[in-house]
């Protein structure tokens, strides 16, 4: 079973709107993992737009099943990461200024500098993992720095999949089945939906996590917190 890790990173959206507590992220993280989570997923971007640098260690406090913390590997990261050691730090390539991930790593490019990242992470007991698109050079990469696991950027599996979900989901198929044959473990996330997620998992026999926010919250507010947690877990038996 894959496990679900939800991201809170709106949960803090909503908080920042307003510039109090309410919600309380971390309230709202014990809450996700009472209902069922299987972890908790942040990304902690460099202009604290939703989580901020007292969340993650808010969080890392309270966080009783997998803690993941995603984003760019630079110093403030690392020492978030360092100071934190969470279970999984998953290493995104994205700038300071985009509106939300839009890309997987270039990893043949950036061997050198995820492989000094990944044997950090290693020495310091901390899962790695690395968004990647589906692209077979990125994921032979992979292996060649020495991650853990890659992270799946499923954005556009989730933009075609209404047009034509065999379509969407067959490089992910093959970048599964290359990544599991050299031995890395296989996460996925963005915009994986109460839609979209129950063909993704039936396609992706070894999936070993999901993390999902966006849809998920927004799917709280009709359904409740608890109940669309549950609904979520149901899809990924
Ligand atoms: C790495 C990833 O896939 C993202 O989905 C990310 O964590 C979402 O970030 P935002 O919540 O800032 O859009
Ligand atoms: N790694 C993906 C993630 O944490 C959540 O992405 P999304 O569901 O907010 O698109």
């Amino acid at each position: 079973m894959a496990k679900l890790s939800v991201n809170v990173n709106k949960i803090a959206t909503i908080r920042n709107a307003r510039g109090g507590d309410v919600p309380n992220v971390v309230q709202v993280a014990k809450d996700c993992e009472r209902f069922g989570a299987e972890g908790i997923t942040i990304h902690p971007r460099p202009d604290e737009r939703h989580i901020t640098t007292k969340d993650v260690y808010d969080l890392d406090k309270v966080v009783t099943t997998e803690y993941n913390i995603e984003g760019y590997p630079d110093e403030r990261f690392m020492r978030l990461v360092e100071e934190t050691r969470p279970t999984q730090a998953t290493l995104v390539p994205d700038g300071p200024d985009v509106l939300t991930s839009n890309a997987g790593w270039d990893t043949v490019k950036y061997k050198d500098m995820l492989t000094e990242i990944c044997s950090q992470l290693a020495e310091w007991g901390v899962r790695s993992a690395i968004f990647v698109d589906t692209n077979p050079s990125n994921i032979n990469g992979a292996k060649e720095v020495g991650v853990d696991r890659i992270e799946l950027y499923t954005g556009p599996y989730a933009d075609h999949y209404e047009e034509d979900k065999d379509a969407a989901i067959k490089d992910y198929i093959s970048a599964a089945k290359l990544a599991h044959d050299l031995g890395l473990g296989i996460n996925a996330g963005h915009d994986l939906s109460l839609l979209n997620l129950a063909f993704f998992k039936q396609s992706i026999p070894n999936l070993a996590e999901v993390s999902i926010g966006h849809a998920l919250i927004a799917d709280a507010l009709y359904l409740g917190l608890e109940t669309t947690i549950k609904k979520y877990l149901e899809l990924l038996k």
